[in-house]
C-alpha cells in the first residue's frame, strides 16, 4: 500500500449509511462498514399512508461513528493516521429545522420525539399543498426563479417542507432559527461549528432544491419569501447565500470528533453534496451521458461542458445547476420517484397475508419463522425476475404505470399515482412484475426522450446503484426500451467511492474531481446491449405507456 494517501467517502443512503476507506492514489477500497438506521428501521416518526417519511439525526449521528470507527478498525492505527480527508454525499432534499447553534431540533430534549423536528426525507410528501402554491406564486414575478429547476417546485423539495412545518407545528416554527440539508449538516457536525452563521452550504442541494442561483445573486429575493407566506419572513437572511462546490473545504474535524473516531484535527471535511451527484462521480461520468442511479429510486445525472449550456433550459427535470456534479460543467438531474421502490411495494403486497399466516401459526418456532422470513425477503424480487425473464413478450402484455410514488419527471407531479392494465384471470404474479419492470424502463426512457427533445443529446447510458448491480433482467429489459446499450459500473459502492474521490480533491491530492475520477475510478463490470428482437415491440409498448399515462394524469 502507498503511503500517506487515505481518505474516508461517507454515504447517507435512504436505509442506511455506509463508509467506505479509500486508498486515493487508485481507489482501491481498504475498509468498508454499512449501519442500518435503527429508528428508521422500526417505522418510527413515519406514517406511509399520508406519505410521511422521517428520520431521526441520532440514526444519522450513531451511523457516522460507527461506520467509520469500524472501518479505521478494519486498516488499524498507521493507517488511520493517514487519513487526510473525509467527504459526504446524502439523499436530498432532506431538510431540518435548526437552532441558532445549529443543532436540529430533534436533538433537544424537548423536540425528541417530534417528526416535525426531525429531517424530512427526499420521498416524504406531505407538501403537496405548499409546492402547488410556490408554483403558482412563482407566476406572478417577472424573474422566473424556477427556470433552473425545469419550471416546476416539487413537494421533495425544501421550501416546500419548510412552509408545510412552519404551517402545522407551532412549536417548531417557534424554535427553528434556521433550516438545514443533510449534506450540508454533516460537514457543520464535524467540523465543530457553533453557530448557523458558520454554516458553509454546498451548490448542490442549494441549486437543485432551494432555487439558489447565480443570477439571483443566490435565493430568490426576500419579497418573494414574504409574499409567498409572511411565515417564511426573514428566513432567507438566516439561510446563508454563499455556497460552496463539493471539491472545496467545509473545515477541519474538530477537537470532539477528532478524538471520537481516532483521527487527527487536520483532517478536511469537504462540502456536502447528494447522493447521485457524488455518484455520478463514482460511476465514472462522462459529457452527455445519462448516469443512471438505480436504487429506491433513480437519479439520472448529466453533465455538459458549462459554456455549451449557455442559454439552454432543459423543462421539467430537477434542475440545472454550474457546478453540483462537477466543478466548470453544468450538472443536470432527472429521475424517477420510485423505481426499486416499486419492486418493493409489490413484494411487500405479496409478503402480506404470509406474513399474517406466519405470525399465528403454531407450525414452526419463532426461529424457524424469522428464518423464513429472512428467505423470503431475500428471494422473492429474484424468483419473479427469473420468471418474468422466460415470459414470452406480447404487445398486448398487461401494462403497468410506474407512478406509485408520484412522478419526479419528466414534468414533477408527486399526486399521480400508479395502475396496472389489462388484468385477466390468467395473469399471475410474475406476469404483474413484468409489467412493473417494464413501467420502470418506460418511465426512464421519457426522461432520456425529453433531454433529446430539448436539445440536449443522451450519447451513453451507465448503470449504478443497487438494482444495476443486482438484475441482469431488468438492465436488459433497460438496454432493450431504451435501443441503447447501458453499461454497469463495476463498483458497489459508486456514491461512497464519488464521496472519497471529492475527498482525495479536497485533500489536494488531485487539482481536479475529472484527475481523481481517473485515478480512483474501478472501471466498467458488465454492459448489456440490445436485443434487437424486442426493442420494435417495446417501442409499440412504449406508445401504450404514454396513452395510458396520459389518461390517468387526465382524469
Ligand atoms: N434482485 C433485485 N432485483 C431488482 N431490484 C432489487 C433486487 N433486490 C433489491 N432490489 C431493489 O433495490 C432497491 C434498493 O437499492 P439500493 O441501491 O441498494 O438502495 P438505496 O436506493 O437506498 O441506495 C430496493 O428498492 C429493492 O426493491
Ligand atoms: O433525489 C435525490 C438526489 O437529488 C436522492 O437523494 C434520492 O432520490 C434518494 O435516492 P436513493 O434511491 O435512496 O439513493
Amino acid at each position: 500500500m502507498s503511503q500517506g494517501k487515505y481518505v474516508i467517502g461517507v454515504d447517507y443512503g435512504t436505509d442506511s449509511v455506509r463508509s467506505v476507506l479509500v486508498d486515493a492514489s487508485n481507489g482501491a477500497i481498504a475498509a468498508t462498514s454499512v449501519f442500518y438506521y435503527p429508528r428508521w428501521k422500526k417505522g418510527l416518526y413515519c406514517n406511509p399512508g399520508q406519505n410521511q417519511f422521517r428520520q431521526h439525526p441520532l440514526d444519522y449521528v450513531e451511523g457516522l461513528e460507527q461506520t467509520i470507527k469500524a472501518c479505521l478498525e478494519q486498516v488499524g492505527a498507521n493507517i488511520a493516521q493517514q487519513v487526510k480527508a473525509i467527504s459526504i454525499d446524502t439523499t436530498g432534499s432532506t431538510p431540518v429545522a435548526v437552532n441558532e447553534q445549529g443543532v436540529p431540533l430533534a436533538l433537544t430534549p424537548e423536540f425528541a420525539e417530534n417528526p416535525h423536528a426531525m429531517f424530512i426525507l427526499w420521498k416524504d410528501h406531505t407538501a403537496l399543498k405548499e409546492a402547488a402554491e410556490i408554483n403558482k406564486h412563482a407566476e406572478k414575478f417577472d424573474d422566473n426563479y424556477l427556470k433552473y429547476v425545469g419550471g416546476i417546485y416539487s413537494s421533495e423539495w425544501f421550501w416546500a417542507k419548510i412552509l408545510r412545518t412552519l404551517r402545522v407545528d407551532e412549536s417548531v416554527k417557534k424554535a427553528a432559527f434556521s433550516w438545514v440539508e443533510h449534506c450540508d449538516w454533516i460537514p457543520f457536525l464535524l467540523t465543530g461549528a457553533q453557530h448557523v452563521s458558520e454554516l458553509k452550504r454546498g451548490v448542490c442541494a442549494a441549486g437543485h432544491k432551494a432555487l439558489w442561483a447565480e443570477e439571483f445573486n443566490g435565493f430568490p429575493p426576500e419579497d418573494f419569501f414574504n409574499s409567498l407566506d409572511p411565515l417564511l419572513k426573514g428566513l432567507r437572511e438566516r439561510v446563508s447565500q454563499e455556497v460552496l462546490p463539493a471539491s472545496e473545504a467545509a473545515g477541519t474535524l474538530s477537537a470532539e470528533w477528532a478524538q471520537k473516531l481516532g483521527l487527527n484535527t487536520d483532517v478536511k471535511i469537504g462540502i456536502g453534496a447528494f447522493d447521485a451527484h457524488m455518484g455520478a462521480v463514482g460511476g465514472q461520468i462522462e459529457p452527455y451521458h445519462l448516469s443512471k442511479v438505480m436504487g429506491t429510486s433513480t437519479c439520472d445525472m448529466l453533465v455538459a461542458p458549462s459554456a455549451e449550456m449557455t442559454g439552454k433550459l432543459v423543462k421539467g427535470i430537477c434542475g440545472q445547476v454550474n457546478g453540483s456534479i462537477i466543478p466548470g460543467m453544468s450538472g443536470l438531474e432527472a429521475g424517477q420517484s420510485a423505481f426499486g421502490d416499486a419492486y418493493a411495494w409489490f413484494q411487500k403486497m405479496l409478503k402480506w397475508p404470509l406474513e399474517q399466516i406466519l405470525a399465528d401459526s403454531n407450525a414452526i418456532s419463532e426461529e424457524q419463522k424469522e428464518k423464513l422470513r429472512e428467505e423470503y425477503n431475500e428471494q422473492i424480487i429474484i424468483k419473479l425476475s427469473k420468471a418474468a425473464a422466460a415470459l414470452p413478450l406480447d404487445v398486448k402484455d398487461e401494462l403497468a404505470i410506474d407512478w406509485l410514488n408520484g412522478r419526479r419527471t419528466p414534468d414533477a407531479n408527486q399526486e399521480l399515482k400508479g395502475a396496472f392494465w389489462g388484468l385477466d384471470l390468467g395473469t399471475d404474479a410474475p406476469a404483474m412484475f413484468k409489467a412493473l419492470v417494464e413501467a420502470t424502463c418506460f418511465g426512464a426512457k421519457k426522461i432520456v426522450d425529453r433531454f433529446i427533445e430539448q436539445g440536449i443529446p443522451v450519447k451513453g447510458l451507465i448503470g449504478l446503484g443497487g438494482v444495476a448491480k443486482k438484475s441482469a433482467y431488468i438492465m436488459q429489459v433497460m438496454a432493450d426500451v431504451m435501443n441503447m446499450p447501458i453499461r454497469i459500473h463495476q463498483s458497489d459502492q459508486t456514491c461512497a467511492l464519488g464521496a472519497a474521490m471529492f475527498a482525495a480533491t479536497v485533500a489536494g491530492f488531485y487539482p481536479t474531481v475529472e484527475n481523481a475520477m481517473e485515478a480512483m475510478g474501478h472501471g466498467f463490470s458488465d454492459e448489456y446491449f440490445p436485443n434487437q428482437e424486442n426493442v420494435a415491440l417495446y417501442q409499440a409498448r412504449y406508445e401504450k405507456y404514454k396513452a395510458m399515462g396520459a389518461f390517468i394524469e387526465n382524469n
